[in-house]
């Protein structure tokens, strides 16, 4: 993983909006990074995942609802064969990949690009055009991205007639078995500090589980065009968990309300609580606010991988009214639809105005 071999993109796999119009720089890197040094100087809290400190976790969890995980298993072999199939599948042109994922149903496997907001079968909810820049600001994501989502009976769907996705499907669902592995023990170390009895509750689903994976075109503005590679949000989710890979942009709100650099370490995963959580817990926990800048340099791959309630299964706080995740997701959509933005878990809250 430390250093993914990256073929050199052409700029005719953007989709035409990102396009640059000065030439694509090499994004090769060769350099030899040190994980301890490295998280030495990083502010982020730091979980062992071999062994889960309950109250470093619980800390964590309160102060700022996001850690780095170590020594998390996943073989470093299959980090970079992902990165290599990902990055290659994003290649493509973007005529014959668009045209190619319109042929494969997005409960399977979608691709999108401006935004992450989709709807539940993996469309994406606006198109670029759809939003209007203003001057000096680009209002769509910098961002393409994959969308797939984990044990939907997915494999039943042939791939035979592109190898090359299912190539890289067959490694995504092997990535994917690890981060359900790395998701349930977390979510049970967080039970057990919450007293939460896990087996009952259906908080956290793995047959839910999606993986996304971006790519982040290099940006060919200058700094006086505001442009994200992902707005500052929430994630819905119960966790994420994050797989950085080389190139850094994400941003995340630290306790003192200020946004500070959480950086691609090597062979480190990110973990983020999400809203359900946060309603889970009864705002003990924090559901991290975060956004990604773009890179003027180098493109950046990163890959999530998100994990939900039960669809019946009815979150019971006492700071919100009961509700499924199936009702918060229909907010979310009816929200970013009608109001352009995610107004979230204020939406639930009891006795409390909601603000945006
Ligand atoms: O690409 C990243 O680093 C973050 C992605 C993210 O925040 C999301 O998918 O919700
Ligand atoms: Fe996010």
């Amino acid at each position: 993983m430390e250093n993914p071999s990256h073929s050199q993109t052409t700029p005719l796999s953007y989709p035409p909006c990102f396009r640059p119009n000065t030439p694509q720089l090499s994004h090769q890197t060769n350099t030899t990074r040190d994980q301890k040094l490295e998280l030495e100087h990083d502010p982020l809290p730091v979980i062992d995942f071999q062994h889960i400190d309950l109250m470093k976790l619980e800390e964590a969890c309160m102060d700022w609802g996001i850690f780095r995980l170590v020594n998390h298993g996943i073989p470093l072999t299959l980090m970079s064969k992902v990165h290599e199939h990902v990055s290659n599948v994003f290649d493509i042109g973007f005529e014959t990949k668009q045209k190619m994922f319109e042929t494969i149903p997005a409960s399977v496997l979608s691709y999108f690009w401006g935004t992450p907001a989709l709807t539940p079968s993996g469309v994406a909810l606006y198109k670029d055009g759809d939003k209007q820049s203003d001057q000096g600001t680009i209002s769509y994501n910098w961002v393409e991205g994959l969308n797939y989502p984990l044990s939907q009976g997915s494999l039943d769907f042939c791939l035979d007639q592109y190898p090359m996705i299912r190539d890289m499907r067959t490694l995504l669902e092997e990535y994917g078995v690890h981060q359900e592995r790395i998701a349930k023990s977390i979510f049970g170390a967080m039970s057990q500090n919450l007293s939460i009895c896990e087996e009952n509750e259906g908080y956290l689903s793995p047959s839910t589980g999606i993986l996304r994976v971006y790519r982040y075109p290099r940006s060919f503005f200058d700094k006086s065009t505001k442009v994200w590679g992902m707005e500052a949000h929430t994630d819905s989710s119960v966790v994420t968990i994050l797989n950085q890979y080389e190139v850094e942009g994400l941003q995340v709100l630290s306790p003192k309300d200020e946004w500070i650099d959480a950086k691609p370490i090597p062979n480190t995963l990110v973990v983020h609580l999400g809203d359900m959580m946060q309603a889970i817990s009864d705002d003990k926990y924090k559901s991290v606010k975060h956004r990604v800048m773009v890179n003027r340099e180098r493109e950046r791959i990163s890959m999530g991988y998100f994990v939900f309630p039960d669809n019946d299964c009815v979150i019971r706080s006492s700071n919100y009214k009961p509700f499924t995740y199936l009702d918060f997701r229909s907010q979310v959509q009816d929200d970013i639809k009608n109001l352009g933005v995610k107004v979230g878990l204020s939406r639930f809250k009891l006795n409390k105005y909601f603000y945006i």
